[in-house]
């Protein structure tokens, strides 16, 4: 038996769509946008939302594999200047046009230019952070020292109020009527809910830049509830004949998962596959 040529290990996508996507991302480089979710997918998921930051492996390989291809972009429900911090992501050779979608796609950072453009804040959102302490306790949540650390720290704009460990299913309904009553929506992911400004999801900002990047193919990697949007929107390009892989980090959330071309085992897999494909580009 051979020894492979390569050092990184490329795994078969399981779907026929998924081997055309992987196909057309090898032969096309120059047209792929490769878009990647952060928690979960780009960094370990921890306790404490804070302490996320980028597997190590990650920065590597993207700095190997973005001069390779049309556009690598960040998706991420955080702020984009946290998704950037916690990454590591500025001032990287390589990383030079990196882009990081936050707030799930209604901020924008260019490593181009460093910046972070967004629209102004929901009003919503403060409203909603001064009601929410009245709302735990009303769903009878002990409020402890580490969630009024972070109601400090809430971002302003445009803003997503946060809510952990806690008993999800009694918080869900009062989240969801104080989302409905401050014109905002209701995101659960792994062990959150957050409330955030209607009108962008990770689909609409990953098909915009997509479709504004001119790209003849699309890899799109996710973790968690709020990346089904951005599949979606890797189904739609499809049928619109621009080709597609779709690759959920973890298992943990079998509604992704299930909707998968390939799925690995976390962020170092993740890594390990943009390595593998930086190395066959
Ligand atoms: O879109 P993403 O990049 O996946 O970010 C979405 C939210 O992720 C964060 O929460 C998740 O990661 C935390 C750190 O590992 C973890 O503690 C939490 O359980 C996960 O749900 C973050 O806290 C949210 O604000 C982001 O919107």
């Amino acid at each position: 038996m051979g020894s492979s040529p390569y050092a990184h290990t490329l795994p078969t996508p399981s779907t026929p769509a998924g081997r055309d996507g992987l196909a057309a991302v090898l032969d096309r480089p120059a047209e792929t946008v490769v878009a990647l979710d952060f928690d979960g997918t780009l960094a370990e998921i921890v306790p404490d939302p804070e302490q996320a930051r980028a597997h190590e492996r990650v920065v590597p390989a993207l700095a190997r594999l973005a001069p390779r291809v049309a556009s690598v972009a960040v998706v991420t429900g955080r702020p984009a200047g946290t998704a950037v911090r916690y990454g590591g992501f500025a001032g990287v050779p390589g990383l030079d046009h990196l882009v990081v979608l936050g707030h799930y796609g209604a901020e924008r950072w260019d490593a181009a230019t460093g910046t972070v453009t967004g629209p102004a804040a929901h009003p919503g959102v403060a409203a909603a952070r001064a009601e929410l302490p009245g709302v735990l306790e009303a769903a009878g949540v002990r409020q402890g020292p580490g969630s009024r650390r972070r109601a400090g720290r809430w971002p302003s704009t445009p803003g997503a109020p946060t809510t952990r460990r806690a008993p999800f299913e009694a918080l869900r309904e009062p989240m969801a009527s104080l989302a409905s009553r401050h014109g905002l929506v209701l995101e659960p992911g792994r062990l959150v809910l957050e409330l955030r400004p209607p009108g962008m999801d990770k689909g609409v900002a990953l098909d915009a830049h997509v479709r504004r990047s001119g790209a003849g193919a699309v890899l799109y990697a996710g973790d968690d509830l709020g990346d089904l949007a951005a599949f979606a929107a890797v189904g739609k390009l499809r049928s619109d004949g621009v080709p597609g892989l779709l690759v959920c980090s973890g298992s943990e959330v079998p509604e992704l998962a299930e909707r998968a071309d390939l799925v690995l085992p976390g962020p170092a897999a993740v890594a390990e596959l943009l390595a593998a494909l930086a190395e066959r580009l």
